[in-house]
């Protein structure tokens, strides 16, 4: 069953491109990641999904249900935004207790594990709170619920490192209890790191959708090559090479294709050195926003 539908999705502001013809499902129980650069249009389309701003064109759906048609379907998810505004003067447990009371179960328990679990103090005025910390709180909120759909927007920004662990720990908890998560970002090793799908967002459009196992196996290899003599230059004209960067005696690509053919390339050079390895998710990542300029 697919939690989030998105339907050839197309948002507008006046003149200017949001999102254009936006394509994606999510499926019950899966992590989606959503990666774009800055503008790509991720918080565009949550928003849109939520039924926060209307659509040019499209539809979206959540459990088969429009959130414009049915708001009560916001019940059943945690939201967590882009950017968090809170009551500056409230007590961190007045802010929780009052998003609490929208949901119709006593959620304090939850409030008190979510906030040991995060290292929150729930007794300050969020007006004391760093960047971070309102962050956090943003996290408590979206999660106080225990949601079947939980949607992040760029949820890390603001994290130390630690935090950003217990944080991933902490979805990843949730997604085993059966939630489903909807994660935005620009950060390719953490989307690597939690998701089990991911959409590429450029410019307003989806310009791919693959699963990360699949990325991950998917025969590219980067390759290091040092030699005794000089590098031979036609490498970088063989079928299924990219990214060659020389320096000196040097050379590293990124190569995709029939390893043997390759390995008879390289046989033939004066070896000094040489490694094969994995490229890191960035590195594909870069490869498909390059191929589409
Ligand atoms: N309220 C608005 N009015 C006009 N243009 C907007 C508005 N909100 C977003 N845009 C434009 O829509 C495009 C997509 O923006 P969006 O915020 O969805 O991107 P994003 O991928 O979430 O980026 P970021 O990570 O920087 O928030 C951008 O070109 C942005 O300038």
């Amino acid at each position: 069953m697919n939690v989030i539908e998105i339907k050839n999705l197309t948002k507008q502001y006046g003149r200017s491109r949001g999102i254009i013809d936006v394509n994606l499902n999510v499926e019950q129980g899966e992590i989606f990641g959503f990666i774009g650069p800055n503008g790509a249009g991720k918080s565009t389309t949550i928003r849109t999904l939520l039924g926060l701003i209307h659509p040019t064109s499209g539809q979206a759906t959540i459990f088969g249900k429009s959130c414009f048609e049915h708001p009560e379907v916001r019940k059943e998810l945690g939201y967590l935004p882009s950017e968090v505004f809170y009551y500056d003067s409230m007590r961190v447990i007045d802010l929780l207790k009052y998003s609490a009371s929208f949901y119709k179960k006593d959620c304090t328990k939850r409030i008190h594990e979510l906030a040991e679990i995060m290292d929150l103090n729930l007794k300050k005025k969020i007006n004391d709170l760093s960047f971070g910390n309102k962050k956090k709180v943003g996290i408590v909120q979206g999660l106080l619920h225990e949601p079947k759909l939980i949607i992040l927007d760029e949820p890390t920004s603001g994290l130390d490192p630690l935090m950003q662990q217990k944080f991933f720990e902490l979805i990843r908890e949730e997604n085993k209890k059966g939630a489903t998560v909807f994660f935005s970002s620009h950060i390719l090793t953490e989307v690597q790191k939690l998701c089990d799908r991911v959409a590429f967002i450029k410019e307003g459009r989806i310009i791919k959708l693959e699963k990360i196992s699949t990325l991950q196996e998917n025969n590219y290899k980067r390759i290091s090559i040092e030699v005794k003599s000089k590098i031979p230059q036609e490498i970088q004209h063989v079928d299924g090479v990219s990214d060659f960067k020389v320096k000196g005696n040097a050379v590293n690509f990124i190569y995709r294709g029939n390893m043997n053919a390759m390995i008879k390339i390289i046989a033939e050079m004066d070896l000094a050195n040489i490694s094969i390895g994995e490229p890191d998710l960035e590195e594909i990542f870069m490869h498909y926003y390059e191929k589409e300029n």
